[in-house]
């Protein structure tokens, strides 16, 4: 089985001091190192649970990927991974952007310097301030052919206006690491609008978060993806997908009201742009 680092991660812990990273192999499959502290062990706590719960009707599952157990990876030093699909495996050029979801990224449970560490890069960041973060995203540039991907540390320091910015960046075709030159927004209405557009997606998770009891997502991400190689023919094939289950809690019959809140406000911001376009090609 050959395996390598996947080409477009864009947040998360990658290979480092000696600890494994995320390996892809070419059948469509993401391996996932369990990582210490409980919450590999928690992460497959929930894909376990998720997987038989039959309670989760199957136009919400596709928004998960699917789980394939977990295995010992003998080329990562027989390090034990949670097997899962590579969401990208299909994609040839495509755009990723991780947004951490909820105005906390933290939970009673956890020990006060966790706690801690967290609130400090909550406040740092749009978290507390608008229900969400953008963790990382990596973009298509049209005009330069390669991907751009903005400094994460950069990235985790920018508040309201950077969001906007950001959102708009990450549906553009034009010079993206020019900081003078405006995103065009060319892509807003095909990857944000329409019946299969990220908009519609992230509304019909949101009917669902509006019921669901089962599970507390804290600290969960949405990524967000499309396809370049076929985007200029208007085929964007944009999907929403949740990754990252390591710190889920069972919801005991309670909404998860962190990551719901979280949800209407990305959903504001992605609307705000879809208009704002809407509106530019009216005038135009
Ligand atoms: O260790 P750090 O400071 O890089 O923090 C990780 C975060 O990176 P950040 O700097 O916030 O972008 C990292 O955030 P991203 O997934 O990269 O958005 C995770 O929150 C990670 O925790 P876990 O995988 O959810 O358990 C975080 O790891 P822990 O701090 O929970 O170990
Ligand atoms: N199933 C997957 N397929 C493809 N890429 C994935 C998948 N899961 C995660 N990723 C990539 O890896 C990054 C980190 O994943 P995540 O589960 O959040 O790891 P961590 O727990 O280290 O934060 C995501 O931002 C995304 O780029």
């Amino acid at each position: 089985m050959h395996l390598k680092a996947p080409e477009h991660q864009v947040a998360g812990h990658i290979a480092k001091d000696g600890k494994p990273g995320p390996l892809v192999d070419d059948k469509g499959r993401f391996f996932k190192p369990l990582q210490g502290d409980s919450r590999g062990e928690i992460e497959v706590k929930f894909y376990e649970s998720f997987s038989s719960n039959t309670e989760v009707p199957a136009h919400i599952r596709r928004y998960f990927p699917v789980y394939h157990g977990t295995q010992a990876v003998e080329s990562s030093d027989g390090a034990a991974m949670i097997v899962l699909e590579n969401l990208l495996s299909k994609y040839s050029k495509p755009s990723v952007m991780d947004v951490k979801m909820g105005s906390r990224t933290w939970y009673p449970e956890a020990s006060e310097e966790y706690i801690q560490k967290c609130l400090r890069k909550d406040a740092r960041s749009t978290t507390v301030s608008s229900g969400f973060r953008i963790s990382g995203f990596e973009v298509y540039d049209h005009k330069e052919l390669s991907f751009w991907k903005p400094d994460r540390k950069l990235l985790n320091g920018i508040k309201v206006d950077g969001v906007r910015l950001a959102l708009r960046k990450f549906v553009s075709s034009n010079t993206l690491s020019d900081t003078s030159s405006k995103p065009d927004s060319a892509f807003a209405s095909s990857v944000y609008g329409g019946s299969n557009g990220i908009l519609t997606q992230l509304l019909e998770l949101k009917t669902w978060f509006e019921n669901q009891t089962f599970y507390h997502f804290n600290s969960c991400s949405i990524l967000i993806i499309y396809e370049n190689e076929s985007i200029q023919d208007g085929d964007a094939r944009a999907q929403v997908k949740l990754v990252d289950f390591a710190h889920v809690h069972d919801g005991n019959g309670v909404i998860d009201h962190n990551f719901l809140g979280g949800l209407c406000s990305f959903i504001n911001f992605v609307r705000d742009i879809l208009q704002s376009s809407d509106d530019q090609s009216t005038q135009d």
